[in-house]
């Protein structure tokens, strides 16, 4: 059996080789001829998996150790009898991560200090659930805007989309969609934009094309620049908009689901899927060895300081988002014609997800330590 895997899939070969040869691929540039007498195709987001890259193959199965699956042709996939299985949730945990570290940084180099603001979450799934949980852990005033989500879902504070544009912190993390009742590419546009206020901070970590981007930089043109932008994804990846680039806080090449163990978790899921899908009885790879445990595994949270400087120096300590911002800008400045973006992900400087690590004595601090995620004990 021949499985194409993506070569950014961790642990590829180690965990599929007993099930047949495995050759790894550039995803990105992965061509029709090179998958048609595959069997399984493993992917992750930067290939498009449609009835050009397929037609005629003998692919039977295709994973992605993804969350988001906007890449998928899935009406092409179900017509032609294909299996599809994805990796749901795997990395919401660190994506989760990236907002409180995004608003740690905002904390640590402008006092933002946001636990007492009003905050809106867009997107009531994996992530934005988490998202929102952590912030009503730490007891924050938090609203959720997710039409599809709303009914049934009763233990969180839906509210509409006109409400979410008055919070001061947004954060996105709606899918990438362009039809049904409520697409989302462009959902904020230059209206919606409009309704922004000043002092606000958004953090996108979804899909590039949520946000309307020439739009964003005008509205940050009518604020005089007052608003704090935490971005991850854009529109048109891997090619961004520098302008956009130059005015944000934080802008990084869509890492905020590179946890070791968010992107240890989505092969691992994907793997469970097809040993499933070729009625493998039980997996040879258990999890405990897919999935690292973490190296980072305890801190000290020391004396009184404001909340919100304590949890920026805990979460600093295990993932600063600052050095992903760093490292952005410099590799744009030395080379704008080489591929940056993808350069930086394939060459991800690896981060343990805040589970992974035990805080003790925290003290008054540790409801909320606990809340935004580490283990407390
Ligand atoms: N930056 C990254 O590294 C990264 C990592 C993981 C996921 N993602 C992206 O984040 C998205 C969300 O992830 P998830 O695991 O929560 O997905 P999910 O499918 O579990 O949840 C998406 C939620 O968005 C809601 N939604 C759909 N249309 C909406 C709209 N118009 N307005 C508001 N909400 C809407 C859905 O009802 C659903 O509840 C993924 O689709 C993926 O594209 C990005
Ligand atoms: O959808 C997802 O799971 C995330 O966006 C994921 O982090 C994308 O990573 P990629 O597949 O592009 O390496």
């Amino acid at each position: 059996m021949k499985i194409i895997a993506d070569e950014n899939m961790p642990n590829a070969r180690a965990l599929f080789s007993h099930l047949g040869d495995v050759e790894l691929v550039n995803g990105r540039t992965l061509t029709h001829e090179q998958v048609k007498d595959a069997d399984i195709l493993l992917v992750r987001s930067v290939t498009k998996v449609t009835q050009d890259l397929l037609h005629g193959s003998s692919v039977r199965f295709v994973g992605s150790a993804t969350i988001g699956v906007d890449h998928i042709d899935l009406d092409y996939l179900a017509k032609v009898g294909i299996a599809f299985s994805s990796a749901p949730g795997c990395n919401a945990d660190a994506v989760a991560d990236y907002v409180f570290s995004g608003l740690s940084h905002l904390y640590m180099t402008k006092k933002f200090r946001w636990l007492n603001k009003k905050i809106g979450v867009i997107g009531y799934g994996n992530v934005g659930k988490a998202v929102y949980q952590r912030f009503a852990g730490m007891g924050c005033n938090v609203c959720v805007y997710d039409p599809l989500k709303e009914e049934g879902s009763g233990a969180a504070n839906f509210v509409a989309l006109e409400e979410i544009l008055t919070c001061e912190v947004i954060s996105l993390h709606a899918p990438l969609t362009t039809s049904g009742d409520y697409p989302t590419k462009g959902m904020l546009g230059a209206k919606e934009l409009s309704q922004l206020v000043p002092g606000v901070a958004i953090i996108s970590a979804g899909r590039g094309g949520v946000i309307d981007e020439d739009a964003l930089i005008e509205r940050h043109k009518a604020l005089h620049g007052d608003i704090h932008l935490v971005l991850d994804v854009w529109d048109g990846e891997p090619l961004i908009n520098q302008a956009l680039v130059s005015i944000v806080d934080i802008a990084t090449p869509h890492i905020a689901g590179y946890s070791k163990q968010g992107r240890e978790k989505g092969s691992w899921m994907v793997y469970l899927a097809l040993c499933e899908y070729l009625k493998q009885d039980f997996p040879a790879v258990s999890q405990r060895d897919a999935i690292s445990a973490g190296w980072f595994s305890s801190l000290d949270v020391g004396a009184q300081l404001p909340q919100e400087e304590i949890l920026a120096r805990c979460i600093q300590a295990i993932y600063d988002v600052a050095r992903d911002d760093v490292r952005l800008r410099y590799k744009y400045r030395e080379n704008r014609e080489h591929n940056v973006f993808d350069w930086l992900r394939k060459h991800y400087v690896e981060r343990d997800e805040f589970h992974t690590c035990l805080i003790e004595g925290a003290d008054d601090a540790s409801r909320l330590l606990g809340a935004v995620g580490f283990s407390v004990k």
